[in-house]
């Protein structure tokens, strides 16, 4: 058998989309034939044929032999036995099964980086002739295969119909001595054709099977080779009659399967480096969870929850997930256990305090477990301890008062005072105490202390929806969600047109794509449904395309083949990195004649992206979105990471999930594109999305068809929300719309609580710091936006602007369309009103006419930026530079009355300019500058006087001048500043 080349290496491009004519890929085969790619790829690696992935370029004469295979013309074991037909001139002794052939070459090639594979290769010829292979021999001999082969292909062994006496499959002797016709007739028994409705074209297939069933046996124990392959002819052979539903539900089965190195490989073959998709079922145990973007929600992301104290955690399985929250309302909040406190001892007070604060929203929970009412709960009012005994640390909960130091420690009150005020502290009795405070006194009379940490509403959530907790069986397959990341311009949103087969990158400002979209795409290779996400390339927009990747299960890497690794593509791939998501790499533009290929996958290569013909395990696909080429390809990688994924979720859970994008629209109010990620969303569901709630009004599918319902990886646009939320917020769906709001409140309050603390107040000193400050000029920007992620863009762009002098200041932020207010409020501070995607109203535009107020309008990120920073350009005092012009000497004067004194002068150097400013020099003393009153050239007015000519020169201002005294020109250039400088 020839050797099979795999895509982009040796004879065939990496282009895919520049196969010669003879040559075809085994996915395009598989579809030629009408059958699946795996099955195709699995029948042919029976047949000894190496082939790595759907990738993998078969030449005229495999192609042949395989589709020979396929009809049944031709079995498995003959090929593997045999070289291909139709010479059969040609086959060297090796229709013998005795006899030893070659160990065909393929099976070396398809394993090594590329730069050792010629040589590899003639090593393998070498070794293999001078070899007889197990097969051929009948010999039990171990085939040689790299233990990292056999460990990840143990356990994905297709289990054997007899029970295994031992753990280490051990069938050698036993099958292995098996007459052929015995296990040809076990092996057709299986299968559930009727001899009779097998064509006789296919009368070789339990030749095949019996084959493939002996080979593992043959080389059981340590160096058994499991065979990928067995029952597979039952579908492929009768690939064509076959195929369908339940051939797809056999290849999750078949899956791992991967090329079974061929009899005859020398011993010393290296370990075969796994396509990814071969890698992947060795780490399905490790299958990708849906991971959240560390800004979805503020205090990180879901994690595990931590250790419930036993009651708590009796609480919360009494009342189970959400009924349990719904349970647990404040209005419960008050005194419970505190009542009869002071009658029990600590212990049982504690114990109390904490069962009551489980039945409290928002209870603070401690690392060991133990809780507490809420801040703003009242405290139940107990007699102080004195110097009890203290076991322990002491636990100390905020806000730390000297009372409920005195409290927690067993010590009065006024000892733990003077204490405080040895320290130089002077506090009262319930004011609040800094933990550094606390520490002090604590070091100061010998205690363990402990702080509690407060629960927040967003552990409380996580804790409620983490959704890890899902019973295995409650778990159904979900579409993939597969993101679109690379440099701009590099045509992401072009081959999601292709891949759509619609022109969303013809309606964009400007051929930038400035929002995240999302998309469901049915696709006619894999499982169907993929849903996609395109992200901008433009850098400003960092954080849409962090949450691309956070949401993602498939980055594909848009990369323009002519271009290269640019800035965003090494940014993108980071993003993919560290959100742990597959990558597939569209090397895209290959239609120019400038893409180099080559280039690109060196570039890639320093980022940890190997190509797999360099023997890593990155799946590259030539890609031309203006041609079309490579797109199926692409679509079948995408497949084919997809399905060794297994994505899983719960649809039967209430909604979880995250906001890609949020806006507010004219007559549908707040707008919110959301990813559901868990459990299904539906219309009327009470949903909590940052400080943003309401019931879902409308859903609306990415055709803007409406749905009443939503699965798990369904991008939907959403309606009822009461305000907009940020991109990148979670969402949740409560039971309770009152719960959702009284969240969503508290979220808000805490909003305003630290803009409150981050607002500067003015002090004395920075008082005295604002005189300085008033030479900082401020550009004051009133920006409205249509979504929050091109707010964030153009605020980030803004950061950039840094300088001593000059500074963006934004007054008023906000979305959706220019209204009056902002334009009154632009009027009022002198500020600018910048829409971005947005336009004014009607009133409001005229107001702006009234008001003299500048409105600019933009749809490009970039022309904002370069507007603003050309604008904070201007704001800088100009530097100043003196340019030299001429020299002249004073030769004589005249003194004319009512005119002063005129210089007759030559000019000895350069040219006198009539509007340059003259410095007197006078015996190497500079006497001063002034300017020319009136240059003249005999008795005409002159703008200038060259060198070598005479003129006379009045300065206004400057009557002495005398003879000999040189004038110098010059004048005084303004020099443009930039904020870089
Ligand atoms: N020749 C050629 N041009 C392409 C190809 N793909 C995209 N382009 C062109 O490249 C330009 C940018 O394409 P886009 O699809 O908007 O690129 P993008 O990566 O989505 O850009 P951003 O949305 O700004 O991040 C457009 O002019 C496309 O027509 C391709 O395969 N071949």
């Amino acid at each position: 058998m020839k050797p099979v080349s795999q895509g982009g290496d040796g004879d065939v491009t990496i282009e895919g989309c520049c196969l010669s004519k003879d040559k075809v890929r085994v996915y395009q085969l598989a579809r030629e034939l009408d059958v699946e790619s795996k099955d195709l790829i699995e029948l042919m690696r029976s047949a000894g044929i190496d082939v790595k992935n759907h990738m993998t370029t078969l030449d005229a004469e495999t192609r042949q032999v395989t589709q020979d295979l396929v009809a049944g013309k031709v079995s498995p074991e003959r090929i593997r036995g045999s070289s291909p037909p139709p010479p059969p001139a040609a086959k060297p002794k090796a229709s013998s099964p005795g006899e030893s052939i070659p160990a065909p070459r393929a099976s070396r090639v398809t394993q090594i980086p590329r730069g050792k594979q010629k040589e590899d290769d003639e090593e393998a010829v070498d070794e293999g002739a001078g070899q007889e292979t197990p097969s051929q021999t009948g010999s039990p001999e171990p085939v040689p295969v790299p233990v990292e082969e056999m460990v990840a292909q143990e356990p994905e062994k297709v289990p054997e119909p007899e029970p295994e006496p031992t753990p280490q499959p051990e069938p050698v002797a036993a099958e292995a001595s098996t007459p052929p016709e015995e296990v040809a007739e076990t092996t057709t028994k299986k299968k559930t054709k009727s001899p009779e409705d097998t064509p006789p074209s296919q009368e070789s297939k339990p030749e095949a099977a019996e084959e493939r069933r002996v080979l593992p046996k043959r080389g059981s124990g340590s160096s058994a080779i499991p065979d990928p392959n067995v029952a597979k002819p039952k579908n492929l052979g009768g690939g064509q009659q076959g195929g369908g539903a339940g051939q797809r539900g056999g290849q999750r089965d078949r899956r791992p399967s991967r090329p079974t190195p061929l009899v005859g490989g020398p011993l010393t073959a290296p370990p075969k480096p796994e396509s990814q998709a071969e890698k992947k079922p060795a780490v399905a145990a490790q299958k990708p969870v849906m991971r959240l973007p560390a800004d979805a929600l503020r205090s990180g992301q879901f994690t595990p929850p931590p250790a419930v104290p036993a009651d708590a955690a009796q609480a919360k399985k009494g009342k189970g997930g959400k009924e349990g929250f719904d349970e647990e309302k404040p209005v419960k909040r008050g005194r419970g256990a505190g009542g009869g406190a002071a009658m029990t001892g600590r212990e049982e007070r504690q114990r109390r305090r904490q069962r009551s604060a489980q039945h409290r929203s928002f209870d603070v929970e401690d690392d060991d477990g133990s809780s507490r009412p809420s801040r703003g709960s009242r405290r139940p009012r107990r007699s102080i301890r004195h110097s009890a005994e203290q076991s322990g640390p002491v636990v100390l909960e905020q806000p730390i008062t000297i009372r409920s130091f005195s409290e927690a420690a067993g010590i009065r009150a006024n000892e733990i005072q003077r204490k405080l005020m040895s320290l130089g502290v002077m506090a009262t009795i319930n004011q609040a105490l800094t933990d550094e405070d606390a520490e002090m006194v604590a070091m100061e009379l010998g205690l363990e202390i402990q702080f509690k940490r407060e629960q927040t509403v967003e552990e409380w959530l996580e804790k409620e929806f983490v959704p890890g907790e899902d019973e295995a069986e409650s778990l159904a397959p979900r579409p993939p969600v597969v993101t679109f990341m690379g440099h701009v311009d590099h045509g992401k949103t072009s081959l999601m047109d292709r891949i759509r087969s619609t022109d969303v990158a013809g309606g964009e400002s400007g051929g930038i794509t400035q929002h995240i979209a999302a998309y469901q795409v049915k696709t006619h290779t894999g499982s169907g449904l993929v849903t996609f996400l395109d992200t901008p390339g433009h850098e400003a927009f960092t954080a849409m395309r962090a949450r691309g990747a956070d949401a993602t299960d498939i980055v594909v890497l848009v990369i323009a083949a002519d271009d290269g690794v640019m800035p965003q593509t090494e940014e993108a791939i980071s993003h993919a990195k560290a959100a742990n998501v597959g990558i597939v790499v569209a090397m895209n533009k290959m239609d120019l004649p400038s893409a180099n290929v080559e280039k690109l996958q060196q570039q890639l290569s320093q980022h940890g992206l190997i190509p797999e013909e360099w023997g890593g395990d990155t799946l590259m696909i030539g890609t031309s979105a203006t041609t079309g080429d490579g797109v199926e390809e692409l679509l079948d990688s995408i497949s084919i990471l997809a399905e060794l994924k297994e994505l899983k979720s719960n649809p039967n859970r209430p909604a979880t999930g995250l906001c890609i994008e949020a806006s507010l629209s004219e007559g549908l109010g707040v707008k919110g594109t959301v990813l559901v990620q868990h459990g299904t969303l539906r219309r009327g569901d009470a949903i909590l999305c940052g400080s943003a709630f309401g019931r879902v009004r409308a859903m609306f599918d990415d055709h803007g068809k409406p749905l009443d319902e939503a699965g798990p990886s369904t991008p939907v646009v959403l309606t009822g929300l009461d305000e907009v939320p940020d991109a990148g917020e979670k969402f949740f769906v409560l039971e309770d719309i009152t719960r959702a709001r009284e969240i969503a409140e508290e979220r808000r309050q805490r909003a305003q609580a630290e803009s409150r603390t981050n607002r500067e107040h003015v002090s004395l000193e920075t008082l005295l710091d604002s005189f300085d400050e008033r030479k900082v000029q401020e550009l004051r920007v009133i920006l409205k936006a249509d979504v929050r992620g091109s707010l964030e863009a153009i605020k980030k762009e803004f950061s950039k602007f840094t300088h001593d002098e000059v500074r963006v200041r934004i007054l008023h932020e906000g979305i959706g369309g220019i209204g009056e207010s902002d334009i009154l409020l632009a009027d009022a501070s002198d500020a600018i009103v910048i829409g971005f995607r947005v336009v004014a109203d009607d009133r409001a535009s005229a107001l702006s006419s009234e008001k003299g107020v500048e409105v600019r309008r933009y749809e490009i990120i970039y022309q904002v930026s370069q507007d603003i920073r050309d604008a904070l350009e201007g704001m800088l005092i100009p530097d100043t530079k003196e340019v030299q012009l001429g020299r002249a000497v004073v030769q004589q004067t005249f003194t004319i009355s009512r005119v002063g004194t005129v210089a007759g002068c030559r000019v000895i150097e350069g040219n006198i300019d009539r509007n340059a400013k003259m410095r007197i020099i006078r015996e190497g003393t500079i006497l001063g500058s002034y300017p020319i009153d009136s240059l003249r050239r005999v008795k005409d007015d002159a703008k200038e006087v060259r060198e070598g000519l005479e003129c006379g020169i009045k300065l206004a201002g400057f009557n002495d001048v005398k003879r000999g005294d040189i004038l110098e020109a010059f004048k005084i250039e303004e020099v443009k500043r930039t904020l870089d400088q």
